[in-house]
Parts: C-alpha cells; structure tokens; sequence
C-alpha cells in the first residue's frame, strides 16, 4: 500500500497485526441475511490449513477502508453484517455473540451485530465504540481491512488513526436522521486526509419505508455540503445494515435503487497501488547498517518510486549526491527496488547519512525546511499551548517543534475560518509550525508520504495532534546563519572556562534568586565569567509584555532559554532564577545547551514558601486577587530529576551555594 502517510503509528501496527491474524473466506451468493438460530459455518479452511487459506487469499487486491458516523448510526451493525455475510466470523465469536445478543443486545429475537464489532465489555456497557477496531474480510475479488472508527464527538482522534492507512471512507447516514454536524465533520476529515473515495451509505432504509424520496434528499444535502469542501464525487448508497439490504446482496424492497450493492461497490474502487512508485523516489533511513568496518548500509522502507544501482541521489537534509552502488536484501543483490519494498542501499561515497535523513532522486528532491503553514488536528484533552516544544515525528524524522499561536480555527459546519488563541480537543485549525532544526519534507497536498506528521507530548509521551504541512514558510530559505570568525569555543577558551547554565527551579519565594545571587558571588570571586538572569531583569524588559497565563509562561521560559543560549555562545556561566513551572520547558532549554544544563531544584514546600511570603503574594493569591498563583490555582511540576536538589528547610541559602559550587566544581574541576 504505502499510498497513506502513517500518520498515526498505531494505526499501521493494527492493520499489519490484523492481517496476519484474522483471515476469512468469500461471502455466500445471495445471502438473505441471517437470523439467530439460522445455520451458520464458517470457512474450514481456516480452522484447518491457515496456509492454504492465506495462498488462496494472496493475489486478491487489498483495499483498506474506514467507516464513520454518528452514535447509533449502525455502522457496528453494518460492519458485523459485512463480516457475517462474507463468512469472516468464527465459529466461538459466533455462539459468544448469540449469547451476548440474547444477554445485551437491543434487536429482539435476532442477532445484534453491533455485539461482534463492540469487542470491549467497557464499551458494551457505555453503548459506544471507544477505540479503532480493524477487521479483515475477503469477498471472490477482493481482500478488505475494515477501521470501525467511533462516531460519538470526542472520538475525532480515533478516525484520523483509522483514515491514516485507509483509501476509502464510508460515511453512514442514518435515514431517518439526514446530514448531522457529525457527518460534516467526518466529511471535513476525510476530505483533510486524502481520502480519495467516499462512499454514503444512507442505512436505516428499513426503517423509513425504503422510501426513495428520503434517499433522494439525503444525497443532494450531503452533495451540497461535500461539494463546499472540496469533495467533488461519491458514490450513495441506500442500505440497511441490520436487514442486510444492498449490504452484500441486493435489496428486493428497492427496485427504484439499480446501482451496486455495497460490497460491490467497495470491490471496484481502485486502490491505485501504483501511485506510489509513479513518483520521485524517496528512502527515508530507519537505520545505518554497520556490521563491520568495510559495510554501511542504509536502511528502510522505499516510500516512494524506485531505485536501481548506478542512479543518482541526494541525501537530505544536508543535500549532497553520490550514487546507489548496490540494493542488498537478505536474498542477495537487488537490480531495482520499488516503493512498499524494504532495502539495505549502500552509496558509492562515504557520505554522511544518518537515521531521518530522506535518499532522494538527486534531480527531484523533496524539500527542507524549519518553518511551515500547518493544518493540525488536535486530539488532546490537554489544549494546545503556542510556544510549547513538542516531539515532531515525520515518517523516521524526530525533531522538537514549537507551534504559533493559530492562524484560525475550522468551524467545519459553516467552514468558517473562527479567531481562537488555542486548539482545544477535537479542534482543527491552521498555525505555523517550527522545527528546531531542518526536516525533510513534502507538501501533504502533493499525495507524498513526507507531508503528515504527528505532535508528541514531551513529558506524557502521548500523541496531541496530527498534521500535514502546508508549505514551507519562505522566509526560513531566507534565513541563514551568518558564519562568524570568532567562534563560541573561542570566547569560551578567552574567558578560560567552560560555558554552563545553572537553571533554578522553584516556587515563588522558594529561594532561588536567594541562593542564585550567592552562588554568582562566589563563582566572581573565583574569577568566573558569569551573569544571573532573573526576573527584575526579564520580567520587566524583554519579556514585559508576558503574564502568568500558561501560555505566557511557556513563552517567557523559551525566551529566557534563547537568551541564556546566547550567552553560554558568549563564553558565560549563566545562572537563571525562574519558577519555571512547566517540565516540557526546562526540558527544552536542556535540549538546546546539550550537556551544560544544570538544573537546581529550590525545593520549598508550599507551605513554607507560604509561610514566609516574602512579597505578599500568597495571601493576595489565597484572597483570589490574583489568578494563575503558582501552587495555589497555577500548577508547579516538580523536576523528576534534577541535577541538584536544595530543601530550603534544612539547609542555609549559604550551606546551599556552597555545595552548589562544589558540585559543579567537582563536576567540573577541569575547566572552572
Ligand atoms: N500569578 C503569579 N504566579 C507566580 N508568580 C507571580 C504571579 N504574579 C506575579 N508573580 C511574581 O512573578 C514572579 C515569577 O515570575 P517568573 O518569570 O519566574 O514565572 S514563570 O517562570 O514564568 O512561571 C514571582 O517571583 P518569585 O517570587 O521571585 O518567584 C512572583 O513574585
Ligand atoms: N534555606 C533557604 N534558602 C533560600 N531562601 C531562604 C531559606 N530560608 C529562608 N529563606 C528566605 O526565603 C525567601 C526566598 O525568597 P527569594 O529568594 O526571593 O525566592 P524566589 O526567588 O524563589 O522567589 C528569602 O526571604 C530568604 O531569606
């Protein structure tokens, strides 16, 4: 396949699992559909030979596809009804779900599909589906992975993990319902992820006399709306799931109705399986193969195009070429690998090539850039918060990444562009996204792998958002860095010292600036080159225009973190006094000094540093005239690790900087 960008990793990991797993045989002819009772086998061959059965299997073309709707929609029903036709359930899932229909289930005397595709008692018991479920079936022609991806409002997270393998979506209307915001919504996705075909199934159909006119209303509503967002063709449908009407047969109750059945339908899409290799050839590297000294080979997944022994490629992104001296599998030398094959290259040069760089076609390379126009759909509860540093992940690409403030938000009902300083759950909105360092990367729109990615929260490691790029911000061609003469190793070695930036955390009135001060003391009168950032001279200079908003906070730390920067670049010992409250932030700045951030936790109690209230502010807090208190209605994330660590309440701020200073003089007794 490779025709999707893997946008969501767990998706991919489902679908391979399921295929391997759950393999099924073709759908009887004409199944009127069964009722509970009815005589039910499933294929043997399964039971008994899975490898004749996969062999059987084999050639059939896959196509993956998603399904969405609204809660009570029926596509669980649907989907059980196309795994039951198609012969794809079990034998023990069968007599489990008579039991479990007979037990939960809301459709009588028969069987309740919906049961087969719910498959966690927790969701049973909510009556929603929570999480994507891939199900596999196989008709005559075609081979089929099936996302059921939830429809209930907070669950947009689990459709875009479904759509991000899929090459179609069948969206679900219930007919006695119409077009609902969750329909548009779903719609806005499919059409925001590529998916090029989308089916409407308008199910229910039993349920509102098969009536035509319902249908016929429908679809022009549903047309109206599809053709506002760009999606010009689908192909509708009228169905029901749980009668099995134009499902896998068709239906006798709607004459008025001459097109294919469902399963038709889905079995003459084409999947394009050669899209991929129609463009430029792209390896992006997953790993150096380095068995010895004499072999380096780089490996991967061919994400597009193809390749073969003598071409000429470039490496991004550090853009130089060389040539393809051999392809290496484990059966020996290739003459030509194409996408969707994973290959060992080795070049004709040494050149430097390390996980994430992208070996493209040295004459139509993708791009590289640090600044981008986004889309993003955020899938947290936890809102977006501009100036964060978040894991950008881009196909084998990690890199840390900041995001704007939104440009605007996407009200995918009206498609109006809304005014929002964040992107809440569920949101969709367009802001600008930038790397801390070059990515190799290709417009999403263009229908290349190298165009989606996925945000990851530093501190929970949990996935925030998805996103395709735009396009590449032009003035981050424009910017680049001046070389300079005088290097940073050349003010270090001046001064004498090694440059280092002692960060201390901590609650207001903790005792940072307290034992800061001390510590500088004592490093100028050992001579030291140092300077104490705090927030007398940041809060009320450069950073003025900042609150205590979340949001203003992450902004004043990565200020204050780009400023220490500089001066460490200028041979410093930098000391900085903020409560930085936030653990992704001081990780950040960790990330930009690597090796020379030392972070000194001023572990106070609150009920301590309240105590003595220096300033104040506690009881102005505690009295509600003043929001956003740290440790009072603000949070405070104590660091896990820090590198040094002072309770206040048993040491002296004076015992405290002298052992500051001689742990770093320890530490460092080479060069300070
Ligand atoms: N709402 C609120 N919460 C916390 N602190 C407040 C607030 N409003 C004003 N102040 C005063 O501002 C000082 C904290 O500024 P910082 O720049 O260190 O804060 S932060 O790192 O951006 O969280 C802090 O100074 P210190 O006591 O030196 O820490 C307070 O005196
Ligand atoms: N062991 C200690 N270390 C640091 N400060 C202490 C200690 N014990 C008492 N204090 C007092 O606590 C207050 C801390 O204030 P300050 O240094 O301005 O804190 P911060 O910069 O963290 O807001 C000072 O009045 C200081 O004298």
């Amino acid at each position: 396949m490779g025709a999707k960008p893997d946008l969501v990793a767990p998706a991919k990991a489902g679908a391979t699992a399921l295929e391997r797993e759950t393999p099924a045989t073709p759908p009887p002819s004409g199944d009127p559909g069964l009722r509970r009772g009815d005589e039910y086998t499933p294929d043997s061959l399964i039971a008994s030979d899975i490898d004749a059965y996969l062999l059987q299997h084999q050639h059939k073309s896959l196509l993956r596809f998603i399904t969405c709707g609204s809660v009570d929609d029926g596509k669980s029903t649907l989907i059980g009804r196309l795994l039951y036709d198609s012969r794809a359930i079990f034998a023990d899932q069968l007599s489990a779900l008579e039991a479990d229909s007979k037990r939960v289930g809301t459709q009588g005397q028969n069987i309740d599909f919906a049961l087969l595709v719910d498959g966690l008692a927790a969701e049973r018991e909510q009556g929603i589906t929570i999480d994507v479920a891939y199900r596999f079936f196989a008709t005559e022609k075609r081979k089929f992975i099936v996302a059921d991806t939830p429809g209930h409002e907070q669950y947009t997270r689990n459709m875009v993990t479904g759509a991000s393998t899929a090459d179609a979506a069948v969206i679900l209307i219930d007919a006695r319902k119409g077009v609902l915001p969750q329909t548009r919504r779903h719609s806005f996705l499919v059409k925001l992820l590529r998916l090029r075909h989308v089916v409407l199934a308008v199910n229910k159909m039993d349920l509102v006399e098969y009536d035509q006119s319902v249908f016929d209303t429908i679809v022009a509503d549903y047309r109206a709306f599809a053709s506002a967002i760009g999606i010009e063709r689908f192909t509708a449908i009228p169905i029901s799931g749980f009668a099995g009407d134009n499902v896998a047969s068709a239906s006798t109750e709607m004459p008025w109705y001459d097109g294919p059945t469902l399963i038709e339908h889905l079995e003459t899409i084409d999947v394009e399986a050669d899209a991929a290799q129609a463009r430029p050839f792209r390896l992006p590297v997953q790993w150096v193969n380095r068995p010895d000294l004499d072999f380096r080979g780089f490996s991967g997944l061919i994400a597009s195009g193809s390749v073969r022994p003598g071409d000429a490629v470039r490496i991004l992104p550090s853009g130089r070429t060389t040539t393809v001296a051999r392809i290496v599998t484990m059966d020996g030398d290739l003459p030509e690998a194409v996408a969707g094959q994973s290959v060992t290259l080795t070049l004709a040069d040494e050149v430097d090539c390390s996980r994430g760089d992208v070996i493209a076609l040295a004459d139509a390379p993708p791009q590289v850039a640090d600044q981008f126009r986004a889309t993003l759909v955020w899938m947290s509860e936890t809102p977006l918060l501009p100036g964060r540093s978040y894991w950008l992940k881009l196909g084998t690409q990690t890199v840390g990444a900041t995001v704007q403030e939104p440009r605007h938000a996407i009200d995918v009902n009206t498609l109006a562009e809304l005014s929002v300083k964040t992107l809440g759950l569920n949101d969709i909105g367009v802001a600008e996204v930038y790397t801390d360092r070059d990515i190799v990367f290709e417009p999403f729109a263009d229908g290349a792998d190298l165009g989606g990615f996925i945000l990851i929260d530093r501190a929970t490691n949990a996935t925030v958002a998805a996103g395709m790029l735009d396009f590449a911000l032009r003035r981050a061609q424009n910017v680049h860095w001046q070389a300079i003469d005088i290097t940073n190793a050349a003010h270090a070695d001046q001064k004498g010292q090694t440059p280092r930036l002692l960060w201390f955390t901590g609650l207001s009135g903790s005792g940072k600036s307290t034992i800061a001060n001390l510590v500088e003391k004592k490093l100028f009168a050992l001579g030291r080159h140092s300077f104490l950032l705090d927030g007398d001279n940041v809060r009320h200079g450069l950073n003025k225009d900042l609150g205590f908003t979340d949001a203003d906070r992450v902004e004043n730390i990565r200020r204050i973190g780009e400023v220490a920067k500089l001066m460490t670049d200028a041979g410093l010992i930098v000391l900085t006094a903020f409560i930085s409250p936030f653990r992704a932030e001081r990780d950040m700045v960790r990330a930009m000094l690597p090796g020379a951030f030392v972070e000194i936790f001023v572990d106070t109690p609150l009920a301590e540093a309240e105590a003595r209230d220096v300033k104040g502010l506690y009881a102005k807090a505690r009295a509600g005239q003043i929001a956003n208190f740290t440790g009072i209605s603000s949070p405070y994330e104590a660091p896990e690790h820090p590198d040094i660590r002072v309770d206040t309440t048993r040491e002296s701020p004076e015992a405290a900087a002298e052992r500051i200073v001689e742990h770093i003089m320890g530490v460092w007794s080479h060069d300070l």
